[in-house]
């Protein structure tokens, strides 16, 4: 048993988040811990986001992401939003520059209520999504899977600090049987750290369905990172603005990709209750006062 730390069950349009501060702390979220969290039915969680004191200078923060399989991600839009209303509620900050294993996130809590984060640039070619294999056109690249079904044969693929594959539909995203399909794509020959598997129909414009079956995890009510992928990849293709409302299960996240290559997110974060939890052992108790008010 070790100290116990702080945390807060928090949620990004659905994606379920907790917020874990281990800042002053030299020890880690042990997967041990994360796999009896994954498991309670309180605390079953997509991603923690463990903050951990800064590693270079001029960042708030050091961010380290847990898929529910234990896993890592370099980055995790939604969590980052969850992380900025944690880090405000607690000192009234409002603009972050989070390092995550991926690179630096900026972040910033906007009056109102909403929270963008600039999920950096996108990229598209094959090393860096990384693809087993070069590919000349990661906007059309054939996924040979003869099992799915015709939507699940040409994925563009783009890496947000993180693997994406979208399949675009014509149909609507709720029709198409994802979960069917999800881990095995996830799991393709094409994809050596696995990959982000969404669908997306774009329905104007200026906006997109989607729906994702998330690395590490399954299917997930939001997914901002593929959201910032979905989006470039529609503008990329000619289907789409570059200034984009995305709805996902959970709700709507509004997207830019800035002239300047940057993708910049936006969209709401909620606290639903705090406590505090062994890092070891996954062990946690909720906070009474909080949790009831
Ligand atoms: N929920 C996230 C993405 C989290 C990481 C993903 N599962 C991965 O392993 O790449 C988001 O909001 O971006």
């Amino acid at each position: 048993m070790s100290a116990r730390i702080p945390f807060s069950r928090m949620n990004g349009l659905g994606n379920e988040i907790l917020v874990a501060d281990m800042r002053g702390r030299a020890d880690t979220i042990e997967p041990q811990a994360a796999i009896v969290l994954a498991n309670d039915t309180q605390t079953r969680f997509d991603q923690i986001m463990a903050i951990h004191d800064p590693q270079t200078a001029g960042t708030d923060a050091f961010v380290r992401i847990i898929n529910t399989d234990g896993s890592e991600a370099g980055a995790c839009g939604n969590g980052t939003r969850c992380v900025v209303h944690y880090l405000s509620a607690l000192n009234g900050q409002r603009e972050f520059l989070f390092q995550t294993k991926a690179g630096l996130l900026e972040a910033r809590a906007l009056p109102g209520g909403l929270i963008s984060v600039d999920m950096g640039q996108p990229r598209f070619d094959w090393q860096s999504i990384p693809l087993a294999q070069k590919v000349d056109d990661t906007n059309a690249t054939l996924i040979e899977f003869p099992l799915a079904s015709p939507a699940f044969s040409r994925a563009a693929v783009v890496s947000m600090g993180n693997p994406h594959a979208v399949f675009f539909v014509d149909a609507d995203v709720n029709s198409i049987a994802l979960e069917n399909y999800g881990s095995q794509l996830e799991h393709h020959p094409l994809f050596p750290d696995r990959a982000n598997i969404s669908i997306a129909q774009v329905t104007r414009p200026t906006a997109l369905t989607m729906r994702t079956w998330e690395r590490g995890v399954g299917l997930t009510r939001a997914c901002g990172s593929a959201a910032c992928a979905a989006s470039v990849l529609a503008a990329r293709t000619g289907r789409a603005e570059r200034r984009i409302v995305v709805t996902v299960p959970g709700g709507d996240l509004i997207i830019e990709w800035r002239d300047d290559d940057h993708v910049i997110m936006t969209g709401p974060a909620e606290w639903e209750w705090s406590g505090t939890l062994d890092p070891l052992s996954g062990a946690f108790d909720r906070d009474a006062e909080r949790a009831s008010a």
